[in-house]
């Protein structure tokens, strides 16, 4: 892997606008770094002056080395400023890129695995890869500095400046070699603590489930193995760094003694005036200083175009298509027709599945575990694309609306709600933000939500906490519900909560349900007995497709699948009442 900044490799991730300021940048940074260079290399006449006790040859060069001294620092700040506008210039652009791009992506992509990378690419990777702006300088500046410095050196006495430059490949592969040590020994310290890390919120996450079941001992003891590992992997990386760091120190220290052993053995030999070799060898040292620095820094571009590289991958993923011209949705019916479809190639979730939900009507969807429930309803929010096959929505295919089109009509109540760390209010309003103070009161009140603000200290204006987690599950459904209603969308997909409530939640969420269905199209999947009775018809999926469809009764009477899962479920059903009443 090369080492060196590799700029015109990211110019597809640099804004267009600020590639002209970037080039005048790097450019004057340049300017300024042969400046630094000649700065170094005027300081040889001062100093064999000073040796030399000739005051007044020294005062001659000391005043304009003076002047360019306080210019190269009016001109360091004025780069490091440039610097900050451009960096943050182009990080304020690559948040919009992002932010635009993820508004295109399909739903489904977000809980990939690289969808789930999302917030930790956004806080980290932008940033590091707008970062680039100063490593680029500071490169420059570690290059072209002690290039100019070279060519002084050179120009004094050539033959010091060809032991400076032999020596300088070693000291730079001794640094090199050095620090890829150092990276290795601090690489596996970060697993280890990433490790430790993990288990520790494991470990505090799964307290309850622990000592329900007595085994705090044994989910304490894979926290301390993870403990050990990381301290074992801190101390490996102090001794493992060592040698990296006294190898690049040892580059470093060979080079000046060639440096200062040629200077000596010219000046011993007389071809060297001493005062002159002194200036030569601090002259050598200031060439070999920003040598160090050098390896440092490609190392952090190295990461920085890491990042720069998951943001490329990420601009680059396919968006969801959108129709040129979009059909408008003429009903609120749903139907499904021989979609296939999979999350992976080769895998099929979904084979042959046909469904059909009138519009203002409502379906329950029942089936095993991992039949593919959850799947329907996203294929009908189009979070995916069917492989093959047809998802409608009013009549219209899908891939026909305009996606905004699409979810404006559909509201959903997931199982495991999200709610933001506002007020109640907040939260129900979030579902429609244009929604007046009353319109969300009335759908707070008949998802039965105006009960949890009764309790709770501040009313209306209490504080949810992150995630809703100051409400039990069952008010967290209602405030859910309370949010569908505000938006009033025609067709709402709802995954009934599966945890026990309590009876008062219960009722509570069974009143909010049978408010949210009143003239909608309603698509639930159905884990309540009296939720599926009360649907105007079942679909039972199995193996991927739906094998049965039609209302309660006839099913039941039909002494198929959905009998066999009916029986199964009154029996848990009446062995849970038998064991509350016992
Ligand atoms: N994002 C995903 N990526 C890969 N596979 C997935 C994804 N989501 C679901 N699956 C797989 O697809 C299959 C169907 O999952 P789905 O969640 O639709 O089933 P379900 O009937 O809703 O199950 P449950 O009742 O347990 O919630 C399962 O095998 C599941 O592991």
């Amino acid at each position: 892997m090369t080492s060196s900044p590799d700029f015109p490799d990211s110019g597809d991730l640099f804004p267009v606008v600020l590639r002209r300021p970037l080039f005048l940048y790097l450019f004057a940074s340049t300017g300024y770094a042969v400046s630094e260079g000649v700065v170094f290399g005027a300081f040889v006449p001062l100093l064999a002056a000073l040796l030399e006790e000739r005051q007044e040859k020294a005062a001659r060069w000391l005043i304009p080395l003076v002047g360019a001294a306080v210019v190269g620092w009016f001109a360091h700040y004025y780069l490091a400023s440039r610097a900050l506008t451009l960096s943050s210039d182009w990080r304020r652009d690559l948040y919009t890129r992002v932010g635009d791009k993820l508004l295109t992506l399909p739903l489904g992509w977000f809980e990939s695995p690289r969808g789930r990378q999302v917030p930790q690419l956004v806080t980290g990777d932008v940033t590091r890869a707008a970062g680039r702006v100063f490593i680029w300088q500071e490169l420059i500046v570690a290059v072209v500095t002690p290039a100019t410095i070279a060519v002084f050196l050179i120009a004094a006495d050539w033959r010091m400046g060809l032991a400076a430059l032999v020596v300088v490949p070693v000291a730079l592969a001794a640094l090199a070699l050095g620090n890829r040590f150092t990276t290795r020994a601090e690489a596996a310290e970060h697993a280890a603590t990433a490790e430790a890390g993990d288990r520790l919120v494991e470990f505090a996450s799964a307290q309850a489930t622990l000592r329900a079941t007595g085994q705090t001992a044994t989910g304490r003891a894979a926290l301390d193995e993870a403990l050990q590992a990381q301290h074992r992997a801190a101390r490996r990386e102090v001794v493992g760094s060592l040698p990296g760091q006294y190898l690049g120190e040892f580059g470093i220290q060979l080079a000046f003694t060639a440096l200062l052993l040629t200077g000596v053995l010219l000046a011993t030999r007389d071809d060297l005036d001493p005062a002159r070799m002194i200036a030569l060898v601090v002259l050598g040292i200031s060439l070999l200083r920003p040598l160090s620095a050098m390896i440092g820094l490609s190392g952090a571009d190295r990461e920085a175009k890491a990042s720069a590289d998951r943001i490329i991958e990420l601009l680059a993923v396919a968006p969801l298509p959108e129709p040129v011209s979009p059909r408008a949705i003429a009903h609120f019916g749903i139907d499904m027709e021989k979609v296939r479809f999979g999350y992976q190639e080769d895998t099929d979730v979904l084979r042959d599945l046909t469904l059909t939900i009138p519009p203002g009507s409502t379906t329950a969807l029942v089936g095993p575990s991992g039949a593919g429930k959850t799947t329907v309803t996203r294929l009908i929010a189009r979070f995916h694309d069917v492989t093959e096959g047809r998802v409608r929505v009013g009549g219209v295919d899908v891939r026909d609306l305009s996606s905004s089109d699409l979810l404006a009509h559909i509201a959903f109540v997931f199982q495991d709600v999200y709610l933001l760390d506002g007020t109640l209010e907040d939260n129900i309003r979030f579902g429609n933000p244009d929604a007046t103070h009353d319109q969300v009161r009335d759908a707070a009140r008949r998802a039965r939500v105006d009960t949890v603000a009764a309790r709770l200290p501040d009313g209306w204006e209490s504080r949810v906490g992150e995630g809703g987690k100051l409400l039990s599950g069952g008010e967290r459904q209602r405030v859910a519900i309370a949010r569908a209603l505000c938006k009033d969308a025609p067709i709402v997909l709802l995954d009934e909560a599966t945890a026990s409530l309590d009876t008062e939640n219960e009722a509570a969420v069974h009143e909010a349900l049978a408010e949210l269905s009143a003239d909608r199209t309603v698509l639930v999947i159905a884990h309540r007995l009296d939720t599926i009775t009360r649907a105007d018809q079942i679909a039972v999926l199995d193996g991927g497709r739906v094998v049965e469809v039609g209302p309660h009764h006839d099913l039941l009477a039909r002494g198929g699948r959905y009998a066999a899962f009916w029986r199964e479920r009154e029996n848990a059903q009446g062995w849970r009442l038998a064991a509350k009443s016992s």
